[in-house]
């Protein structure tokens, strides 16, 4: 199996990656060895791999494009395709939809959603739609200047696309109707409160939304018929008496359903919650240090043995192994160098 990470390569803002760094990854122990740099690339900042895992999408950050590549399945390593514009400025989040027909791809600076359709041959076509994104930026005097949109997901049954709105303090949902965002409803999120990223349950009508702004996460419950979230509960991601400066950053749930992570990016440290099966809601059980400066991304691996970090700012990768029963995390001591990553895959 290979691991796919993408790092922010502008110098002009300090980022020191080359491109996308493609790594052989051994599920026993989640070593990691390099095995290609595809370099040349604007901030390969958030990846995408399709399900036959032999096209990897990568959005280009403080761009307005999008690339295809092709996987070599035998080697790993990556050719490209294409590469298309998202007609909006930072583009942050690409993803499939389930029959992979198309791209749908959060514009950052550019306050809008991006829909480009897949070719056969798995290259980029030229955007089909482009849906700004409108409404009552938060008071926040830096960071909420508009619409910002940092995530969009398919729903578990692929017929919605939320899209969390750091900007707007809001959710939005979309149906995705014959290749078209069909705006369907939204939900606030307190002020300042800056909505990220956004995780689904394996099993579970529920969703959890990492806020950036005020380090907190927001259970919801999710009605797969009109693809309306409503909140449930509100919990930091931080310990109670820390008061610096954090932000908080990307959020998982393990493939059981049992636990959700989220990383601070300040307090530097993967928040660990377990979901209670009785009505899916969280408790917060702690936050473990990242082992590293800014972890902007994380993820398990796929048998969920181990959860990355990647530390944007001191580039590094750490890996820590998650014990099954608690939830918790352990370093292993295993961690690689990377400049500047922000987004790992496999495939
Ligand atoms: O300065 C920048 O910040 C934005 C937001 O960063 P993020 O880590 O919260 O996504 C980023 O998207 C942009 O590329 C970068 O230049």
């Amino acid at each position: 199996m290979y691991a796919y990470v993408g790092s922010r390569t502008t110098r002009e803002r300090h980022a020191r990656g080359e491109g996308i760094s493609v790594y052989r990854f051994d599920a026993r122990d989640a070593s990691l060895e390099l095995a290609q740099v595809v370099g040349d690339l604007v901030n390969p900042s958030y990846l995408a791999v399709n399900s036959r895992r032999d096209r990897l999408y990568t959005v280009h950050g403080d761009r307005s494009d999008i690339s295809a590549f092709a996987i070599d399945r035998g080697t790993g390593r990556l050719s490209l395709l294409n590469t298309q514009s998202t007609q909006g400025r930072n583009p942050v989040h690409l993803a499939l939809d389930p029959q992979e027909r198309y791209v749908v791809v959060s514009n950052h600076i550019g306050a809008s959603l991006a829909v480009l359709p897949i070719a056969g041959d798995g290259s980029l076509l030229p955007l089909s739609q482009l849906e700004p994104l409108e409404g009552e930026p938060g008071p926040h005097r830096v960071e909420q200047k508009h619409a910002k949109p940092h995530f969009n997901p398919f729903d578990p049954s692929g017929r919605y696309v939320i899209v969390p709105d750091k900007g707007l303090d809001r959710i939005f949902s979309f149906r995705f109707d014959e290749g078209r965002l069909l705006p369907a409803s939204s939900v606030d999120s307190r002020e300042t409160a800056g909505p990220r990223h956004l995780a689904f349950h394996p099993g579970l009508s529920m969703a959890y939304c990492v806020n950036e702004l005020d380090s907190t996460v927001t259970t919801y419950r999710f009605d797969p018929e009109t693809g309306a979230l409503q909140p449930l509960q509100i919990l930091s991601a931080l310990p109670q008496t820390y008061t610096g400066n954090s932000r908080a950053s990307g959020i998982i749930v393990d493939a059981q359903g049992r636990f959700v992570y989220a990383s601070n990016r300040g307090y530097d440290s993967v928040a660990v919650f377990r979901v209670r099966p009785e009505d899916g809601c969280l408790e917060f059980l702690g936050a473990e240090p990242s082992l590293g400066k800014t972890p902007r991304f994380i993820t398990l691996t796929p048998d969920g043995r181990h959860l990355y970090a990647l530390n944007e700012d001191s580039d590094t990768i750490v890996a820590f192994a998650v014990d099954s029963d608690q939830g918790t995390l352990k370093a292993t001591g295993r961690s690689v160098s990377c400049g500047s990553p922000v987004c790992m895959v496999f495939a």
